[in-house]
């Protein structure tokens, strides 16, 4: 059986009468996932996590449960096993990275023993004089998430943990969550509206636009959204080719253009190396359909 840390039953939110931000969202979300909650700018992502970590009060009762239980419940001791940012991080730019992170020891009344292996976790022991000021943007979120884990939490909130990061920052950040989830075992709730970075770095993802849920499953079920991709290949002069297109589900849709049809984007690089090996002159390669459009489509609807 599915065991979940968090879990919205119809959740439902208005910050006034005007419009619904969220309506019926049901969440579930594994232990031991990353789970991706993804969807543009202003789908609701932020309302949903500041409701789950007690940032706004639910306006009905009993559709939050964390660990099984309501969140009304719990409170306020339940936040002793969660680790979250959800607003920028507060950091204290003129303190050391150490003393960022002993200052939030001595409020959680964690030992300052603690320190030093959050510094390690999060890969910042070199640079703990330094002061965060001088931290790259990707230090200072790797710091952040640090002050997250000193309680020990079996449950991590991330808000947009990589947005505004430099390629580099992203690439550490994505390795820090992996590496929390794998030998830590935290169970990680992100946001992020990129498709791109979820793929790369959950397990699990629900797509939320104007506030509904769309689409959550595992990165497997995601994946099978992924079929039917065309593929149009631009050639000098289709005519040339066709003693060599048997075997091929192949439509000519002009005389310098085929279209293929496959059944996912792994196909796509097998498929041009074999036209390349045929002697196929090609000068262009369209592609339609896949995961992108699909979540394009997806979100794109009013
Ligand atoms: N305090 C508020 N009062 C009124 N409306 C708000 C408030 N905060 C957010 N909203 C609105 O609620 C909707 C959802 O916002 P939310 O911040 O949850 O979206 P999001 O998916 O996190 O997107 P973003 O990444 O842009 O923050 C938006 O239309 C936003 O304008």
């Amino acid at each position: 059986m599915n065991e979940y840390l968090i879990q919205t039953k119809d959740l439902n939110f208005q910050f006034n009468n005007k419009r619904k931000i969220l309506e019926n969202l049901s969440l579930n979300i594994p232990k031991g996932s990353i789970y991706g909650f993804l969807g543009p700018n202003g789908a609701g992502k932020s309302t949903t996590m500041r409701l789950i970590t007690g940032l706004l009060n639910e306006q009905q009762n009993e559709s939050i449960y964390l660990f099984g239980e309501t969140l009304s419940k719990q409170l306020p001791q339940i936040f002793k096993r969660i680790g979250s940012i959800i607003e920028t991080p507060t950091l204290y730019l003129h303190l050391s990275g150490y003393d960022n992170l002993k200052l939030i020891a001595t409020i959680q009344e964690v030992p300052n023993s603690k320190i030093q292996e959050i510094l390690e976790l999060v890969e910042l022991s070199k640079f703990q004089k330094q002061k965060a000021k001088q931290y790259s943007l990707g230090m200072k979120q790797r710091l952040a998430i640090g002050m997250a884990l000193l309680n020990d939490p079996e449950l991590l909130i991330l808000d947009e943990p990589v947005n505004g990061l430099d390629p580099q920052g992203i690439i550490e950040v994505r390795q820090l969550l992996k590496k929390l989830n794998k030998e830590k075992g935290i169970t990680i709730f992100i946001s992020s509206h990129l498709l791109s970075e979820i793929e790369k770095t959950c397990t699990h993802v629900g797509i939320i636009n104007q506030g509904k849920l769309l689409f959550e499953g595992s990165l497997g079920d995601l994946g099978n959204k992924n079929k039917n991709i065309t593929v149009d290949i631009i050639l000098d002069e289709v005519e040339k080719y066709h003693s060599k297109l048997n075997g091929f589900e192949v439509t000519q849709i002009d005389s310098k253009t085929l279209q293929f049809v496959l059944d996912n984007e792994k196909e796509i690089p097998e498929l041009i190396q074999n036209l390349v090996q045929n002697d196929f002159q090609i000068y262009g390669v369209n592609k339609r359909g896949g995961l992108e459009d699909w979540f394009i489509n997806l979100t794109d609807k009013k």
